[in-house]
């Protein structure tokens, strides 16, 4: 995407807001306007009033400046109020379209980011944009009346005074492109150092215990410290950068207003000029040269802003799930499974799935065994349409899975994944998930999953994704959570490796009980479990071996030593 296309994509974002901002700018217009006045006013207080001792004129000019300036800030207030009103819904705008991107993302995205990543580019990148919408921007791009107004003036004044005035912007213009540019790239460098720096803080957040324990503490410093020195160093040389900028811009001025003293002294001495318009015309040339500097400082506001909009541009753009929607489909009677001939790969060259084809009836009982990285996980993210088959089909009571609306496929399942979530809220609301279940019923529930010791406190909060419970509590409470709620079809990947022998039975006895109808596909090397299955599906490098009773399995010599023996 093209600089320009990333700036009139950001210009969209006001559409929304067209008359406040038709308001913002007639309150800037009109304060120009009045502002204007005041020069030719302090030059009647010098001319008309202090040299000629005119006292009425004095005190009459010093009134109406005062009554300008009240004016200026009441239209001041109003324009700030809607500005920063307009901003805020932006920032708002542009975060609930993050928000409603990253639920519809795929989740092969999740897989390789870490969340502390994808949270830190968001709000700064978002920081950035809503920049667009900074005070300094509208007043820029107001200010053209008082660059036209303050011409005029200078030129009705002196012509030639007025010429070495204009003299300044192509140089004011060069040199902001040179800094723009020097700009640009410290922005994009800031913002993969910030990336990778975030990336750092959640694996060392993450791996905490493991740096503990294995006392690489020092080595860890080392890399986070020489990640946080390049960023710091990039922040330094931006803030120099902008040093530049400005002082570039003071000399320039000081410089301009130095030679009008000089060569305005020479005229009033000529009597070519009155001390009063030298005053006004200095007054006149903050009129332009401010506004011209504002106007031509954009280009370098927008150097820094621009590498974060084009990051979260592309951010939009990354693929998002395919949800038809079929409502033909919606409440189909059969729900079986069926795989034919599928093939999926993670990374479009290595098959991670080859040839898949079974299926499970609506009821089964069916467990997925396998070494590790067989593809088990792989088989069940396909099922739940997190992945889409490279090749072959997967229907759900003949229809293809692809062909329902997402959002309906989905409500079939419940599920407890490998890396299951808890949420930092209490007991009943991470098992309810906002739907209403009785007291009684959560009672009656943590009873049956083993966790008898939150029944009085089903109203404690757990901790970010419940720290504050022991890793079979956990897992249970994600055990409890998928039962209680009536689905189709039920999946749990590897969800018993925290619970001890007697609940591990347990868990085989509830989920035949309350489950005892549905569907269940589940993923375990455990015995206690697979005795209960109908069917157990076997995948080694990623392709079926065997698909048979436990029975079955147990007089298959190849796979007692390939399978079981990893269990
Ligand atoms: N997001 C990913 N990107 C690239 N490759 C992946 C990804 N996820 C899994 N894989 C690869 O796909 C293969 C199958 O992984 P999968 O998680 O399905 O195996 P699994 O049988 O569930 O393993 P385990 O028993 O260890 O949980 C592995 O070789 C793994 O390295």
């Amino acid at each position: 995407m093209s600089d320009l296309a990333i700036i009139k994509k950001m210009l969209m974002l006001f559409k929304p807001y067209k008359k406040s901002m038709l308001i913002v700018f007639s309150c800037l217009i009109v304060s120009t306007i009045l502002n204007l006045l005041i020069p030719l006013l302090v030059k009647s207080i010098f001319d008309e009033g202090l040299i000629k001792q005119n006292f009425q004129t004095v005190f009459l000019c010093s009134l109406i400046i005062f009554s300008i300036t009240l004016i200026d800030r009441i239209i001041d207030i109003v324009k700030e109020n809607l500005r920063s009103n307009v901003k805020a819904k932006i920032t708002n705008a542009i975060n609930m379209k993050v928000y409603h991107h990253i639920h519809k993302m795929k989740i092969a995205y999740f897989n390789k980011i870490s969340s502390t990543e994808i949270t830190n580019n968001v709000r700064v990148d978002i920081e950035n944009i809503t920049k667009i919408a900074d005070n300094s921007i509208f007043y820029a791009f107001s200010q053209v009346l008082s660059i036209a107004g303050g011409i005029v003036g200078l030129f009705i004044i002196n012509w030639k005074l007025a010429m070495l005035v204009l003299m300044f912007i192509p140089f004011k213009f060069f040199i902001v492109k040179i800094f723009a540019k020097i700009r640009k790239n410290y922005a994009k460098l800031f913002l993969d150092q910030y990336s990778e720096l975030s990336r750092l803080y959640d694996e060392i957040i993450n791996g905490i215990r493991e740096i503990k324990i294995f006392g690489i503490f020092k080595m860890k410093k080392n890399e986070f410290e020489s990640e946080l020195s390049k960023l710091t160093n990039t922040e330094k040389k931006t803030s120099v950068l902008s040093s530049w900028n400005n002082a570039s811009e003071l000399i320039m001025m000081q410089l301009i207003t130095v030679l009008i003293y000089i060569i305005g002294a020479r005229m009033t001495f000529n009597s070519e000029l009155t001390v009063g318009s030298i005053v006004a015309f200095v007054t006149y040339i903050s009129y332009v040269t401010i506004p011209i500097s504002a106007i031509i400082n954009i280009g370098y506001l927008f150097s820094g802003i621009i590498p974060s909009a084009k990051r979260l541009f592309n951010f939009f753009q990354l693929p998002i799930e395919e949800c038809t929607l079929n409502p033909k489909i919606e409440n189909i009677k059969n729900k079986s499974i069926l795989f034919h001939n599928v093939y999926y790969s993670h990374d479009g060259r290595q098959p991670t799935l080859e040839n898949i084809t079974f299926s499970i009836l609506e009821g089964e009982k069916v467990a997925v065994m396998g070494t590790n990285g067989s593809g088990k996980t792989t088989l069940l993210d396909l099922i739940l349409r997190f992945h889409k088959p490279d090749k072959g089909t997967i229907t759900l009571g003949g229809v293809d899975i692809g062909d329902y609306d997402i959002d309906t496929y989905r409500s079939f399942f419940a599920l407890v994944s490998q890396r299951f979530s808890l949420f930092n809220k209490s007991i009943k609301e991470n098992i309810c998930l906002h739907s209403d279940f009785s007291e009684e019923s959560i009672n009656k529930l943590l009873e049956d999953v083993q966790l008898p010791e939150f029944i009085d406190y089903f109203n404690m909060k757990i901790g970010t994704n419940g720290a504050e419970l022991s890793g079979g509590q956990r897992q249970k409470l994600a055990l409890a959570r998928a039962i209680s709620h009536d689905k189709h079809i039920y999946i749990f990947d590897e969800t018993t490796s925290n619970l001890d022998v007697i609940s591990e039975i347990n868990f085989a006895n509830l989920i035949n009980e309350r489950l005892g109808e549905k569907t269940i596909i589940i993923v375990t090397h455990k015995p206690e479990i697979l005795k209960y299955m109908d069917k157990i599906i076997v995948i080694e490098n990623g392709e079926i071996l065997q698909v048979g009773t436990y029975k079955d399995l147990m007089n298959n010599n190849k796979l007692q030593m390939n399978v079981f023996s990893v269990s």
